[in-house]
């Protein structure tokens, strides 16, 4: 049965039970776990929060560090009133991979941190008791897990997590885990497409169910008011005078869909919906037929305490953060992200262009040096290139399935600084590329984020983009100091290169920024100065704004971030605008005065 990716929600027909809290766990050390039969309980005494990455709450670096099996257990209760409904333990995301067991018994496997996926329990559930639920997690990468890398084993036989990424591999059940109790007969997806007329907007609908009674579709406005109302698993909606979703000026329409037999309602599922229209119109990009320039950040999710963890508290903070620096956009670097944020993006108005975790596919354990080398690693050469495409094909699948209706999300990236040197590359991508048009009915544009490997001389790939991406680091990883002077040559040397192959779409900058501690100050500047770091600001910002085709800009990164330890993290990559706790440095005034000054069509 195809597994339904609507979020958890309490209906006339459905009910919804909050799982998160304190869990039992336990780090398999002695890799004992299944053969102790840890399936049918754990031992020890230790509890940790869900959702959280595990890895920040202990004290002992083994802990932090632990690469391999982990265990997770609690219970839920039952209620004997559910019987003859479908009872689902809906994970939002346990990273990077997992197997469930329900009273001892297997119920699913997931390859993937990043997106949700259900444990369907009623053959094993005890009705009207508690029900025992055990997680046996996974964080090793390998060449063919999204995101990739390797584990190596240490003398003292402890396995260690080396990343081709720049961003700590933090693992656990990371987000909300909800029991979901669905009818016999439940709508399974829907999926929804616009087009402006006038005033007026007709919306194309389809909906799945599990069987065959006949379904409607109803759109009520902000105030409640009903303002169309379909019959039939597919059809068009006219909505006159249609309130568009704006950014920063978000409209959005409750959808209510239900399942009919006769009078009675089988079942009922809802949605908040912003209606817009997103496309790439020559170097321009068009919200609702206007031009719109990308003014915002890459992210991360990562915070104190709690690591990847979904924190709503930090989620809140960002927005309003983004708010007041005048961001209006940010690409959910370099994984999808919890679903609250796109519900909240949506409700805020921001554009979000939403990234799968193909982060990695260039072997290097310092990518940040070795991406601007022009070396290639022949990574899709290797014979994992197979077992890679069919996880992230059915990754890609997933992420569509789950985001394809929100209206903040404006475009696919659908790779973080892969290696695109080789010829190998090109078919790879193709694939890729083609099925996110098949799988998206709004047709969004796709992209992925080029690092400087990728150059207009030597990548192989960019052709299958509707639009580009660079994540460029003149001035810091290359030709920084006093050379910047350099650097901007360099940089207006590729703009000029990339115009003379004749690319005619937009770009954005999806990572330009450079390190900085905060409070450091230096006059002359020297690197890692809040000095230089306006320097380099500025330098980018001069050739941006002196190329037309640019139309976007996403400093790296929002906020300081955690990374594996190195002589080049103090505690972690410093770029950030903000820091860790959320609190701005000075670029961040630099950055509100830019970014309120320019025009949203700029
Ligand atoms: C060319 C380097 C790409 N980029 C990837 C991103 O994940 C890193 O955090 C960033 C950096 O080094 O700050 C560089």
């Amino acid at each position: 049965m195809k597994q339904s990716m609507l979020y958890p929600r309490a209906t006339s027909t459905r009910r919804v039970a909050d799982m998160n809290g304190m869990w039992k766990f336990r780090l398999d050390k002695e890799n004992e776990g299944e053969e102790q039969g840890w399936k049918n309980g754990i031992p020890g005494a230790d509890l940790i929060p869900v959702p959280a990455s595990f890895n920040d709450f202990y004290t002992d670096k083994e802990s932090r560090e632990f690469t391999g099996d982990f265990w997770y257990e609690t219970e839920v209760f039952v209620p004997g009133e559910w019987k003859g409904r479908h009872i689902d333990v809906r994970f939002a995301a346990v990273t990077h991979r997992c197997t469930v067991y329900v009273n001892g018994q297997e119920i699913i496997s997931h390859e993937g941190g990043f997106l949700p996926f259900s444990a369907r329990i009623d053959e094993v559930v005890n009705w009207n008791e508690p029900n025992r639920v055990v997680v046996k997690g996974n964080n090793e990468l390998s060449f063919t897990s999204l995101p990739a890398g390797i584990s190596v084993t240490l003398e003292n036989g402890r396995k260690m997590t080396k990343p081709f990424f720049d961003f700590f591999n933090y693992a656990g059940i990371q987000r909300p885990v909800k029991l979901v109790v669905l009818p016999e007969e439940s709508i399974v997806d829907f999926t929804l497409n616009y087009a402006l007329e006038g005033n007026d907007a007709s919306v194309s609908y389809q909906v799945e169910t599990t069987g065959d009674h006949p379904v409607t579709v109803e759109v009520y406005d902000e105030s409640g008011k009903p303002v169309a109302r379909g019959e039939g698993k597919e059809g068009c909606l006219k909505i006159e005078n249609v309130h568009l979703w704006e950014v920063h000026n978000a409209y959005l329409y409750h959808f209510v869909l239900k399942v009919l037999d006769g009078e009675e309602v089988l079942d009922e599922y809802y949605d908040e919906i912003g209606i817009r229209t997103f496309a790439v119109e020559g170097n321009r990009f068009l919200l609702n037929g206007n031009p719109v320039y990308l003014k915002g950040f890459g992210k991360h999710e990562d915070s104190d305490i709690v690591g990847r963890g979904f924190n709503i508290g930090v989620m809140k903070r960002d927005f309003e953060l983004m708010k007041w620096i005048g961001a209006n956009s940010f690409r959910t670097s370099h994984y999808p992200y919890s679903e609250e944020i796109y519900q909240m993006a949506d409700r805020e108005g921001f554009l979000v262009i939403d990234e799968l975790p193909a982060v990695g596919f260039f072997e290097s354990l310092a990518n940040f040096v070795d991406a601007v080398s022009g070396k290639t690693t022949n990574f899709f050469d290797r014979p994992t290139v197979p077992e890679l495409k069919k996880n992230q094909l059915a990754m890609l699948e997933d992420l569509i399935a789950r985001d394809k209706n929100h209206a903040c999300v404006i475009a696919w990236s659908l790779f973080n600084e892969p290696d695109t040197m080789t010829d190998s590359a090109a078919p790879y991508f193709e694939e890729i590329f083609a099925r996110a048009k098949e799988l998206d009915v709004q047709k969004r544009p796709r992209t992925f984020a080029m690092e400087l490997n990728s150059s207009p001389e030597h990548c192989k790939c960019h052709q299958f983009c509707d639009f580009l991406c660079l994540n460029r680091y003149y001035g810091w990883y290359l030709l920084g100091g006093y050379e910047m002077v350099n650097a901007e040559t360099a940089f207006r040397k590729e703009m000029d290169a990339w115009l003379a192959k004749g690319v005619n779409c937009p770009m954005v900058f999806t990572e330009y920024g450079c390190d900085n501690l905060q409070g450091e100050h230096k006059l002359p500047s020297v690197q890692w100065s809040t000095e230089y770091e306006m320097e380099y600001l500025e330098m980018f910002h001069r050739v941006f704004d002196s190329y037309e085709c640019v139309k976007g800009e996403q400093v790296w990164n929002f906020a300081d971030f955690q990374t594996v330890e190195g002589i080049m993290r103090v505690n972690g990559n410093k770029k950030g605008i903000f820091t860790r706790q959320r609190q701005p440095k000075e670029a961040a005034y630099y950055f509100k005065k830019r970014w309120e000054s320019l025009p949203l069509d700029y």
